[in-house]
């Protein structure tokens, strides 16, 4: 049992005593049910964000998209990020992701038979890809095999205060850290400086009537184009699309399913005989626009058993309060339902520790007690561009290599050294690849 299963598995003990709510604090409740998922986070919206996403400021100018906690703002702001992230914008960055997917293979192709540390890999393929998608910048991450110096900040921020993961608010509590806060601003400054060379990039084509018609390449440049044309969507002022600019650069990639996979031979042999269904010719034939549920099972079971972002995230309750199945919860209450004990009760999944992508057949990510992406207004809007990295990236390894631990311990070592650090800190996890 890890870290994290540890801890949980003493708040779950708590939850089972007191009718699967959880006191907190004076006016907190964890409520560990699936019907209080609903209620908390999906629409019609009846909560709003609690004061502790207020860390930056409340004043709506000055604060980012996942700061915001005035619902009606809150709504309007986040369709500039749905363009930016929906299926058109996608479709012009697939190519794009591909190429580092590419690029990641033939790593992997040249350390086959060695071990290789997929937790330092994916990083930086994760960031390769959100800095073409976020800003059209390449980091060559990959291809050097080490840290650009910017990322270096943030990571070394985030190190700092022990956290690694895939959520925006990250980014508002490292600049609060005093330790964290030098190389942290390396990586903000390096973030505003491409902001503005996009600006006065998008300047020119305007000047001379150039790309008008054009969808943006990246995301930044969705927000830029609500800004420019003045759209009710855009960032409400300079300071707000400054603090908007470092969120892709948040979402860490991560390559938990392989551990999973390697953990589980059975499912990734399914899944091998299913991708190899899909492309008779192998490599030849791979391409990644097509949908093979099998694949989605295996992503999403991993999600299930570790979500990125393990505790609940706090909702506050409206001033008449609101009930939960039978139970009334006064107004000015934080709510939450905590994902990681939800996502393993045996309650509402069977054999809920077991890795069983199969049990996907039959169920629904919209109405299990599955909420790694959260629900509702609230909801991740990078989703599909993750599965798609996942997607891409999954299918290939499955198409060319198996997998096994590098050592007798390393799925142990990674296992017991996973960290609950508001997200999930992910020790290495050392694979040995074997050409198919
Ligand atoms: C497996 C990968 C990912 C996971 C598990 C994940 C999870 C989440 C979660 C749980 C939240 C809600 C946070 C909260 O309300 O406090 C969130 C918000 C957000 N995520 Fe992701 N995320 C992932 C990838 C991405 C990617 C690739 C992007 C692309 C830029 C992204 C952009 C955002 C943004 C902009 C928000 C703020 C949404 C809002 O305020 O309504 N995420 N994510």
């Amino acid at each position: 049992m890890n870290n994290v299963a540890k801890n949980v598995k003493a708040f779950e003990d708590i939850h089972s005593l007191c009718v699967s709510c959880l006191l907190s604090s004076p006016r907190e409740l964890s409520i560990n049910r699936p019907s209080a998922i609903g209620v908390i986070y999906e629409s019609p919206t009846r909560t709003t964000r609690s004061p502790w996403y207020a860390q930056v400021s409340n004043d709506v100018t000055k604060i980012s998209l996942n700061s915001t906690r005035v619902l009606n703002l809150h709504k309007l702001r986040k369709k500039a990020w749905e363009r930016g992230l929906g299926f058109r914008a996608l479709a012009i960055y697939a190519p794009r992701i591909k190429a580092k997917v590419d690029l990641l293979l033939s790593k992997i192709a040249d350390r086959c038979g060695q071990p290789i540390d997929i937790t330092e890999y994916a990083m930086f393929f994760g960031f390769d890809v959100m800095g073409d998608i976020g800003f059209s910048k390449d980091f060559h991450m990959l291809e050097q095999e080490s840290e650009h110096p910017a990322i270096k900040g943030v990571h070394e921020s985030m190190l700092a205060i022990g956290v690694l993961g895939t959520v925006p608010w990250l980014l508002s509590m490292i600049s609060k850290v005093p330790g964290a806060a030098a190389s942290f601003s390396r990586f903000t400054t390096w973030c505003h400086q491409e902001l503005q060379k996009k600006r006065e990039i998008m300047a020119n084509e305007a000047a001379m009537l150039k790309d008008q018609d054009q969808d943006p390449r990246d995301i930044i440049s969705w927000l830029l184009k609500a800004l420019n044309e003045g759209d009710p969507s855009a960032p409400p002022g300079e300071i707000a699309i400054q603090e908007d600019a470092p969120i892709p650069l948040a979402s860490l990639f991560q390559m938990r399913k392989l551990y999973y996979l390697a953990s589980n031979p059975n499912s990734y042999r399914r899944l091998q005989a299913v991708i190899h269904q899909e492309f008779p010719k192998g490599i030849n034939d791979w391409t990644y626009e097509k949908n093979i549920p099998y694949l989605n099972y295996v992503i999403q079971e991993t999600l299930r058993l570790m979500p990125s972002v393990p505790g609940g995230l706090p909702r506050l309750t409206p001033p008449q309060g609101l009930m939960i199945d039978d139970q009334f919860i006064p107004g000015g209450t934080i709510v939450s339902v905590p994902t990681y004990t939800v996502q393993r009760d045996e309650r509402f999944w069977s054999d809920a520790d077991a890795f069983k992508p199969e049990r996907w057949e039959s169920l629904s990510t919209e109405t299990s007690a599955w909420i790694p992406f959260t629900r509702g207004q609230w909801v991740c809007p990078g989703r599909n561009l993750a599965m798609m990295e996942l997607r891409m990236a999954l299918s290939r390894i499955a198409l060319q290599y198996t997998i096994s631990f590098a050592h007798t311990d390393a799925g142990k070592n990674f296992d017991a050294g996973v960290k609950d650090t508001f997200t999930l800190t992910l020790p290495s996890l050392h694979l040995l690849f074997t050409p198919l």
